[in-house]
């Protein structure tokens, strides 16, 4: 099967490809390299372009006739959100519908979808399933959470089958370190929080003590990236034989503070991680923590990398082979 991958240079999007060859179909990326790595697109096509450019995407409909799409392209940070909410809602919202216009020409219909936990928002109310009030209190998740309405629309009228993946937070890196979490900049807690265990990146800076959690921290649910590449690929099989559309969380249901994970690493790298408390971070929840009982008995999803040990292992030997890398080609 060809299954076209838009955003598949990117951190998630390049280990599912890597997951879906591994099952022996063929994924097609699709990205414009705004933020993703052509290094890390290796099982298939590469196609340079914008998800918002209708023609682009008629020509890779053409020539490959993908099964399915996966649709990772997004702007994602939360901060750089807050401060230019036009151009995240022109590609986080603009991107899908041109998307499914291009679907809907070319007669594919069936989509896996990269939303967020960051769609519920501020809820306090624990588990955290799927039929929540989702409350996004960035902008980045109620671009996410309008793509979710768009869906359930164009489902109900034009019979799109779709999965809208909720993600906690994906971490880790391919376990033979071929890929790994390589954004620039680099916004996320455990890349950053390894760079300074190295002495490479200075001293880190730990976004908030105060929060109403046991060690005043933020509290994430954090799921290896492999995890969530087999997830996408229970979903793509589950969209073969069901109609219609479904939100689901991807998680693990375990909860990790900030704090957690700065220990996590030290363990790992042997190596002091020095930090400074900062102020909050704005448009960061205090706590997110899956309820994985949808994942489980829908998709038969079972995360098996996803401790804090395994995730940060995997990700500092990725790291320590990419920067010794970037030495010896100096
Ligand atoms: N990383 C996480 O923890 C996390 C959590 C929840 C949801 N998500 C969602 O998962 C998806 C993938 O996240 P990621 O961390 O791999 O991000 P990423 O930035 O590494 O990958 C996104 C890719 O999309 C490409 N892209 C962006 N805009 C594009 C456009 N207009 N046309 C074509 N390509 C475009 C980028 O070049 C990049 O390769 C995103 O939609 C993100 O919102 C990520
Ligand atoms: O240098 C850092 C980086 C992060 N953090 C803290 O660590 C936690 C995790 O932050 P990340 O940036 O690693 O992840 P986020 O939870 O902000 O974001 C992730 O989950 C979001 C959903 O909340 C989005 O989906 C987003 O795309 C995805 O990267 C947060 O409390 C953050 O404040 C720090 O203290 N210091």
């Amino acid at each position: 099967m060809n299954i076209l991958v838009i955003g598949g240079a990117g951190f998630i999007g390049s280990h599912v490809c890597k997951a879906i060859a591994a099952r022996g179909d063929l994924p097609i990326v699709f990205d414009n390299l705004s933020r993703g790595n052509a290094h890390a697109v290796q099982w298939g096509p590469l196609f340079k372009g914008d998800v918002r450019d209708a023609a682009a995407l008629d020509l890779v409909f053409g020539d490959y006739t993908p099964v399915a799409v996966m649709h990772f392209a997004a702007n994602t940070e939360v901060e750089e959100g807050e401060q230019a909410p036009l151009a995240f809602w022109d590609n986080n919202v603009g991107g899908v519908i041109a998307l499914l216009q291009a679907m809907r020409r070319a007669g594919c219909d069936r989509l896996v979808f990269s939303s967020t936990c960051a769609t519920y928002g501020m809820i306090e109310q624990f588990p955290l399933t799927e039929d929540r009030l989702q409350l996004p209190v960035n902008v980045y998740g109620r671009t996410k959470l309008a793509v979710e309405h768009m869906l359930a629309d164009v489902s109900r009228t034009e019979g799109l089958r779709y999965a809208a993946l909720r993600y906690f937070n994906a971490a880790g890196a391919s376990p033979d370190g071929e890929i790994g979490e390589e954004h620039k900049p680099e916004t996320h807690l455990i890349p950053n929080a390894l760079k300074a265990a190295a002495g490479l990146g200075g001293t880190m800076k730990v976004f908030g003590g105060d929060y109403d959690t046991p060690d005043g921290t933020c509290i994430r649910d954090y799921i290896h990236v492999m995890d969530l590449a087999a997830a996408h690929l229970a979903a793509l099989d589950r969209l073969g034989r069901y109609k219609g559309g479904v939100a689901c969380n991807v998680g693990t249901g375990q909860g990790h503070s900030v704090r957690d994970v700065l220990e996590a690493v030290e363990a790992v790298t042997g190596r002091p991680v020095p930090y400074e408390l900062h102020d909050r971070r704005p448009g960061d929840p205090p706590r997110l923590v899956a309820d994985v009982t949808l994942s489980r008995d829908l998709l038969g999803f079972q995360p098996v990398s996803s401790d804090l040990e395994t995730i940060v292992r995997t990700a500092w030997n990725f790291h320590q082979a990419r920067w010794q890398a970037t030495v010896v080609s100096d």
